[in-house]
Order: C-alpha cells, then sequence, then structure tokens
C-alpha cells in the first residue's frame, strides 16, 4: 500500500513553545493509527497539522504525493480529510440533516436532493436515522458525536482524523462511539486517532505511537506495543493507564 500522510521533520512552535520536535511518520492507505500520549505531549497539534489547521513551523505534511501549502489546503482537506473533534462541533441552528448536508452542498456543489441521500445513508450508518429532523441539543453526546462521524462520513474524504472522540462523553456514551468507529475500521478509509481508550486500540489499530514532550518515541503493532514496550516512559504511562 502506498502512504497516504507522509510526515517529514514536523516542527511546530506556539511562541517559545516547540510542541512538535522533529516529528517523522508515513501512514498507509486505509491505515488504522492510533495515538496515544500524556497531556499536553503534542497529539492533536500533530493530527490538527494533517489538515493544516495548524500551520507547520517547518517540515512538511505530504497528503497523497501532494505537500500541503498555505495556498492549496482547503482545497486538499475538501478532498482528502475530515475531522471528528472532542466537541463534535455541531451547528446548534441546524437539524442534524442540515449539519451533514452543509458541506456536500456548499463544498461539494452538490443537489440537496442527492446531499439528503448521502446524509441519510450516513445516519443509517450510524443508526440515526430517525433523528435527522432534530437539533443537536435534543441527542445525547454519544448520540451527538455519531452525528459527527455520520458528517465525516457524508463528504468522503478517504482520511478521517480522530482527535480524542470519546472523551467529553460520559462514561455510557463512550462505547456507542467506539462501536461506530470500530465498524468504520474496517473500511479502507485512512485513520489517525488520538484516544486513550487502550480497548480501542488494542481492537482496531494496525499500528499505536506513543507521543510525549512533542516526540515519537514508542511505535509497533498492538501486540509489541502493549505487551512488550521498549521506552521507559511509554512503558510508565502505560502502567497508569492500564491500572
Ligand atoms: N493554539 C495554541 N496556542 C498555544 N499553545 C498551544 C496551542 N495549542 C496547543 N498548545 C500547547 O501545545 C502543547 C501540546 O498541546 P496538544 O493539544 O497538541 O497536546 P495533546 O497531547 O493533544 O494534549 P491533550 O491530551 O491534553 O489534548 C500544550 O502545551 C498546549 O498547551
Amino acid at each position: 500500500m502506498a502512504d497516504m500522510i507522509q510526515i517529514k521533520g514536523l516542527n511546530k512552535y506556539f511562541g517559545d513553545l516547540h510542541v512538535l520536535k522533529d516529528v517523522n511518520l508515513n501512514v498507509k492507505e486505509g491505515e488504522k493509527l492510533v495515538i496515544i500520549g500524556p497531556s499536553g505531549s503534542g497529539k492533536s497539534t500533530l493530527i490538527r497539522c494533517v489538515d493544516f489547521l495548524e500551520e507547520p513551523t517547518t517540515g512538511e505534511v505530504v497528503i497523497d504525493g501532494t505537500v500541503l501549502t498555505k495556498k492549496n489546503h482547503l482545497e486538499m482537506a475538501r478532498k482528502y480529510s475530515s475531522m471528528v473533534f472532542q466537541q463534535f462541533n455541531l451547528y446548534p441552528n441546524m437539524t442534524v440533516l442540515g449539519n451533514l448536508t452543509l458541506a456536500p452542498i456548499k463544498l461539494q456543489k452538490k443537489s440537496k436532493e442527492e446531499a439528503n441521500k448521502i446524509a441519510m445513508a450516513a445516519l443509517e450508518r450510524v443508526g440515526l436515522a430517525n433523528k435527522a429532523g432534530e437539533y443537536p441539543q435534543n441527542l445525547s453526546g454519544g448520540q451527538q458525536q455519531r452525528v459527527a462521524i455520520a458528517r465525516a462520513l457524508c463528504t468522503k474524504q478517504p482520511i478521517i482524523l480522530f482527535d480524542e472522540p470519546t472523551s467529553a462523553l460520559d462514561p455510557e456514551m463512550v462505547q456507542e462511539v467506539l462501536d461506530v468507529m470500530i465498524e468504520l475500521a474496517q473500511e479502507n478509509i485512512t485513520m489517525m486517532c488520538v484516544t486513550h481508550e487502550m480497548g480501542f486500540a488494542r481492537q482496531v489499530a494496525d499500528r499505536v505511537i506513543f507521543m510525549d514532550d512533542g516526540q515519537i518515541l514508542e511505535e509497533g503493532t498492538p501486540d509489541h506495543f502493549f505487551e512488550n514496550p521498549q521506552n521507559p516512559r511509554c512503558k510508565d504511562f502505560l502502567a497508569k493507564i492500564l491500572h
């Protein structure tokens, strides 16, 4: 499989704060990559650089062979990647259907009828077809996040970036969102997922990476990663999070 995402010598500063330190990472087409690590280690910043929500200070991100730039990033994101955020980011004054059809109509110039069809198919997939006419605030957190995932599906980009998609949810709603993600992982979508859900990582990831202090310190298949981590900081982190 070809590389869908190449991250080359990526550095990111916020002012004097050096948040990503020469990160190099390739993600293959269809690969499911899970990123773990302590708070503040740069995980979100890394995936936000993949769709240029954050601009690299130095280094580059290459998507399907094209370097992301200030000039092309909106068009590239439209074509290649969508992000599922911790806080759902749904428009509160629009119905679920309105939220889902927005990008297909506005950005992809689909007809309303076609966009509705795509949106209903996506809602079907996340088990929420009966909520199309609801407003987001009438849904549970878990349902809202499933809508956000359906929104990502509507635009049919080959990459989905997940930034702690279950961290804002009540515990009883976490699994319903993970189940949707597990289902999605059966497909050839390239997934980069920042999460603290280790069971999900074990079940779904082709590869897990551990970040700390802006660097990738450990990576491997879930078996290698969880059974035999080498990096002391990774070992400590896993010991804390798994016990
Ligand atoms: N827009 C910003 N401006 C200034 N500093 C930022 C900005 N975004 C992130 N940071 C800082 O960069 C560092 C890395 O943040 P990032 O959100 O990437 O970490 P993270 O590993 O995803 O953490 P968490 O698990 O808590 O979300 C933190 O110190 C954070 O405060």
